[in-house]
């Protein structure tokens, strides 16, 4: 789907089509995630992180760039988690912003794992907070996680920043946490389950944003640790890009996640956050290299997985 923005002459890419593009240039569907913790960065950055919030969001935005440097040949995009900046204050806010850029800089996509949702006027703010050009800065990312537990007008901002601006959204659909059957598997009134339902609104709200690679900008989350939901989840919603965290730290691997391919090479993007930037942790190499080593083996198991 290419189209005019209201506010811009030139035409916009969806975000869909953005993803089939740098999947097949860079071959791979792995996504990093950026969930810098202080008390797991390597000793050279803890060292400044101790010294107060402004110099512990330094140490983070060192890491992140770090990472970056080296995981963006192996990589499709990176997953800052807003957590773990949003926990420092207006300087981990800042962090944020300047990891973002210089991944856009790097050319990976940025999916901001924020996992916003609010009625509607406060999800308008949300939605350009993380997704809309501020001023004469671009959009903090490509995509944001949103939550979609208050409903169809809840998502309608987010929808809007996709259509007019070519952002994606990442709808929670069943989450990858032992903890998402307690809502998510609950079963409604006609036997359905809730993250199934929630599956069938996906797919209506994103029937309208189809890239001209068939895909829409309306995506899923589905947690690699519940494969038995993810062929049901491709079945019900054939056109969304499903982001699928839980691979490497939480337990899954990637022949766990195959069936989320069978809409194509890029309908399917894989998460592993600690197991890729803490890899260092678990060997004799520098992290930037350490981290280098395990995206670069994890993006050809995914690549082998998925079949394409
Ligand atoms: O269902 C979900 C949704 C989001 N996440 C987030 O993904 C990463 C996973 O980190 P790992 O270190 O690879 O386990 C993290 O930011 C979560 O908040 C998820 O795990 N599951």
């Amino acid at each position: 789907m290419t189209v005019p923005p209201d506010d811009a002459a030139a035409p916009v890419v969806a975000f869909s089509d953005r993803v089939a593009d740098a999947v097949e240039r860079k071959r791979t569907q792995l996504v990093v995630g950026l969930d810098p913790r202080i008390d797991l960065l390597p000793m050279e950055l803890r060292g400044e992180a101790v010294l107060g919030r402004p110099s512990a969001a330094a140490a983070l935005e060192r890491f992140c760039k770090g990472i970056v440097d080296a995981v963006a040949p192996y990589a499709v995009a990176v997953k800052p988690q807003a957590a773990f900046f949003e926990a420092l204050g207006a300087d981990g806010w800042a962090a944020l912003e300047a990891v973002c850029a210089y991944a856009s800089g790097a050319g990976l996509l940025v999916i901001a794992d924020g996992k916003r949702g609010d009625i509607g006027s406060t999800a308008r703010a949300y939605a350009a907070a993380f997704l809309e050009p501020r001023g004469s800065e671009p959009r903090l990312a490509d995509a944001l996680t949103v939550n979609p537990y208050l409903g169809s007008d809840s998502m309608d901002p987010f929808l809007a920043a996709c259509r007019r601006h070519g952002a994606g959204v990442f709808v929670l659909v069943r989450t990858s946490n032992r903890g998402g059957r307690d809502i998510q598997d609950a079963i409604l009134s006609d036997g359905t389950p809730v993250w199934r339902h929630v599956a069938g609104l996906v797919r209506e709200w994103g029937e309208d944003m189809l890239g001209e690679r068939g895909m829409s900008s309306v995506g899923a989350v589905v947690g690699a640790t519940v494969p038995r939901a993810i062929g049901e989840a491709r079945r019900a919603m054939p056109q969304a890009i499903i982001l699928l965290p839980g691979v490497g730290a939480q337990g899954a691997t990637p022949a766990d996640v195959a069936r989320a391919f069978t809409s194509g090479p890029a309908s399917a993007l894989v998460n592993a956050s600690r197991s890729v930037i803490y890899a260092y942790r678990e060997s004799d190499d520098d992290w930037r290299a350490a981290a280098g080593a395990e995206a670069a083996r994890l993006a050809a198991e995914i690549w082998a997985a998925a079949g394409w």
